[in-house]
């Protein structure tokens, strides 16, 4: 939560999500110091590192956020992270409203609402204007993409996607690793690694 928010990040990845992240920290006065990524993305104007390893002893007091929208991708580094006995930093927007059990490396984007009661695991992206509503529970590494609406005590596993807009009912529960298509309505539960889309959703 915003208390355990330090002054200097460093960013694991360089891509479009980092960019966010980086503009969301701006917002809330958080220097990125570093980032790493072996791609060498451009344009970021601070130093570019191709892999953890390469930080060395380096930013030891530092909080690392993986800003990698993918969410295997995202767990993958993660581990990483603590493999290497670095902290893991929560990034929450200045003008989210987020109460406050959310697990470390989790990312709440601008305008985004997590509910009371609501409970966020690990390494989560709650993106920009998405609602998280009272009593949800969602599972590490998932991500609730940009104005999706996850309803009263609905359930997401870990991994899962919840596309753009989507809007999870009250009490539904969406599987570890489901992927919820953009726009859609989920009124039953999904399975495990499903893929629905479409109003109602429906498996592809
Ligand atoms: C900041 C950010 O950008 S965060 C990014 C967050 N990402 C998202 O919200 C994207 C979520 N992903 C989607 O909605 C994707 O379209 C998926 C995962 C549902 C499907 O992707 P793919 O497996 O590649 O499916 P594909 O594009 O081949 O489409 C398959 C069929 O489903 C349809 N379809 C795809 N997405 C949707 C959708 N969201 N709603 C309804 N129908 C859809 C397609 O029209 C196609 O139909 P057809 O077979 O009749 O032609």
């Amino acid at each position: 939560m915003p208390d355990a928010q330090i002054a200097g990040l460093v960013l694991v990845g360089g891509g479009g999500h980092a960019r966010s992240i980086a503009d969301v920290a701006a917002r809330r006065g958080l220097r990125v110091l570093a980032v790493v990524d072996p791609s060498g993305p451009e344009g970021w104007d601070v130093p570019v590192f191709a892999s953890l390893a390469d930080l060395a002893e380096s930013f030891a007091t530092a909080s690392f956020v993986v800003a990698i929208g993918d969410n295997a991708v995202r767990a993958r580094e993660a581990a990483a992270i603590d493999s290497q006995g670095r902290t893991h930093g929560v990034l929450v927007a200045a003008t989210a409203t987020v109460a406050p059990q959310v697990g470390d490396g989790t990312q709440i984007l601008e305008h985004a609402h997590v509910g009371p009661g609501a409970r966020v695991g690990r390494g989560v992206i709650v993106n920009t204007s998405a609602v998280v509503e009272h009593d949800v529970v969602v599972g590490d590494y998932a991500h609730v993409a940009p104005g999706a609406t996850l309803l009263g005590a609905a359930q997401v596993g870990s991994g899962a996607l919840i596309g753009a807009r989507a809007v999870v009912l009250p009490s539904v529960n969406v599987g570890a690793g489901a992927v919820v298509g953009a726009g859609s309505v989920v009124v039953r539960d999904v399975p495990p690694g499903a893929v629905v889309t479409g109003v109602p959703a429906r498996r592809q």
